[in-house]
């Protein structure tokens, strides 16, 4: 099988796209947290009516995946922003591909693949529920879909 890198090494690759990652999840916070306190905050991610980020990092579906609410309870610690178990999940990403232990490339693979799943399904809540172009949401589809694919690549070296 022949192994590309999309940009450097598959290595490299992997740091910065999971430090793009959990860039654009702080920038999300941000904003969510901003447009909480003060309703006419305008994020720069904001172009319109169905073009909004800060609408949807609002929405009940931007903590817990809108679910764990109702599974748990909304005091319950899983109830937390999806933004907080990005940069968790980026970071986790980030620390782990740093170091070479025997099993790492299946941790990564597997929580990738679960994460795409967590993607596919925040995607379908913004397209077909929300019907918004949230583009850091997108960012981050696409940031997940590039770490499986380099995932991938890193488990079936
Ligand atoms: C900013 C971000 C996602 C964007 C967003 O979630 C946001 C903010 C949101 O409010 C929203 C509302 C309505 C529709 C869509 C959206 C989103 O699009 C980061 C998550 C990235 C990814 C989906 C995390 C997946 C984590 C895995 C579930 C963890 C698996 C591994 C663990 C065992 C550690």
């Amino acid at each position: 099988m022949i192994h590309k890198a999309l940009l450097f090494s598959n290595d490299l690759d992997h740091a910065l796209f999971c430090g793009f990652g959990i860039l654009v999840s702080v920038y999300a916070l941000y904003v969510e947290t901003r447009k909480h306190k003060d309703s006419r905050y305008r994020a720069a991610c904001d172009f319109g009516e169905n073009m909004s980020c800060s609408r949807v990092l609002t929405s009940s579906y931007s903590k817990g995946f809108g679910v764990v609410e109702i599974l748990l309870g909304k005091e319950h610690f899983l109830n937390m922003p999806n933004c907080i178990l990005g940069i968790i999940f980026y970071a986790m990403q980030l620390i782990l591909g740093m170091t070479s232990f025997a099993g790492v490339p299946a941790v990564l693979f597997l929580t990738s693949i679960i994460s795409c799943i967590g993607s596919a399904y925040l995607a379908f809540i913004l397209f077909f529920v929300l019907k918004d172009l949230c583009l850091v949401c997108i960012a981050t589809y696409v940031v997940n879909g590039v770490l499986m694919y380099l995932n991938y690549q890193i488990f079936f070296h």
